[in-house]
């Protein structure tokens, strides 16, 4: 099988050489923008400055990336027919609506974070939700992440958001609350708050926080090692292939029965 890599020269992007090697899979190739000055990378490498030029040489390309390259990538990934595992976080709406249409076409699987632990945090963030009525217990969301990352609130932090919201029978975007600071007011009843912080190398770290006037339960997930999304994001490539059109997530990788 042979895996094409968008952002080869990224964080996630070099690891993903590393995984797809070790796998026993074909590294295809990779897109960068600095096709004279990418350094650092295993000689013989086929480097592409699109995703058009990756996707005919790809049987499924993993991509972590940037937010800007997504609706192009859609676009490419769709017309060749080749899988993607997508794993950029930071999508607008119209972005993610770009995701959802190549689905139509291709199978997608876009998960926000690729390790298994995310994975089963947001099955239990969603079963905290179900069970502490949010009248009672106020749901918070805490991440921290090195100080490269571009994007806040992470993926990860939203996508347990999005839990917790589901588990609560409300849509996300209705109770959201991001970045408090000044005069902002109590906070809302019902309302799901996030908080961003930055520093050093840190991985990844998330927390969820569900306070009552009597209690405070926690769930605290940390990435020690970025490799463990690369893993992640292979296992989910090996699946995929031969799989119908259609949008995946990691649970669907893992086998985890519907909730
Ligand atoms: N789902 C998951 O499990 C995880 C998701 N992520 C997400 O993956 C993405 C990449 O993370 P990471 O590898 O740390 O990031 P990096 O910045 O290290 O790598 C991204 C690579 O994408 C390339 N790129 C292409 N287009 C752009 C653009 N318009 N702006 C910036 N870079 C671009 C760059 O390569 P070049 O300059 O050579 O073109 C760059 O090296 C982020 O969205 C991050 O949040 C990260 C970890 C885990
Ligand atoms: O940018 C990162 O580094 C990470 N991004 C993902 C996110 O935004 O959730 C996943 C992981 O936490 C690392």
């Amino acid at each position: 099988m042979r895996i094409g890599i968008a952002g080869i020269t990224g964080r996630v992007g070099r690891l993903l050489v590393e995984e797809v090697q070790a796998a026993g899979l074909e590294v295809a190739g990779g897109t960068t923008r600095q096709l004279e000055q990418a350094s650092g990378l295993p000689a013989g490498l086929k480097l592409f400055a699109t995703m058009a030029e990756l996707a005919t040489v790809s049987d499924a390309v993993i991509d972590f990336t940037h937010a800007d390259t997504v609706v192009a990538h859609a676009r490419d990934l769709s017309a060749a027919g080749v899988a993607w595992v997508l794993g950029t976080t930071g999508l607008s709406d119209a972005q993610q609506a770009a995701v959802q249409d190549a689905a139509g076409l291709i199978a997608v699987v876009h998960a926000a974070n690729f390790s298994p632990g995310v994975t089963l945090v947001r099955r239990l963030a969603l079963m905290m939700g179900q069970a502490l009525p949010a009248e009672s217990y106020d749901a918070e969301i805490v991440e921290m992440h090195h100080r490269q990352k571009v994007d806040a609130p992470s993926g990860t932090a939203l996508a347990i958001g999005e839990s917790v919201a589901q588990g609560r029978g409300v849509v996300l975007a209705d109770v959201r609350e991001s970045g408090r600071d000044g005069h902002c007011g109590a906070r809302s009843p019902g309302a799901i708050g996030f908080a961003a912080l930055r520093g050093g190398q840190i991985v990844g770290e998330h927390e969820v926080l569900f306070t009552s006037a009597d209690e405070q339960i926690t769930l605290t997930h940390r990435a020690f090692d970025r490799r463990i999304f690369a893993t992640g994001a292979v296992r989910a490539a090996r699946w995929v292939a031969g799989r119908p059109a259609g949008l995946y997530g990691m649970e669907d990788v893992l086998g985890l029965p519907p909730l």
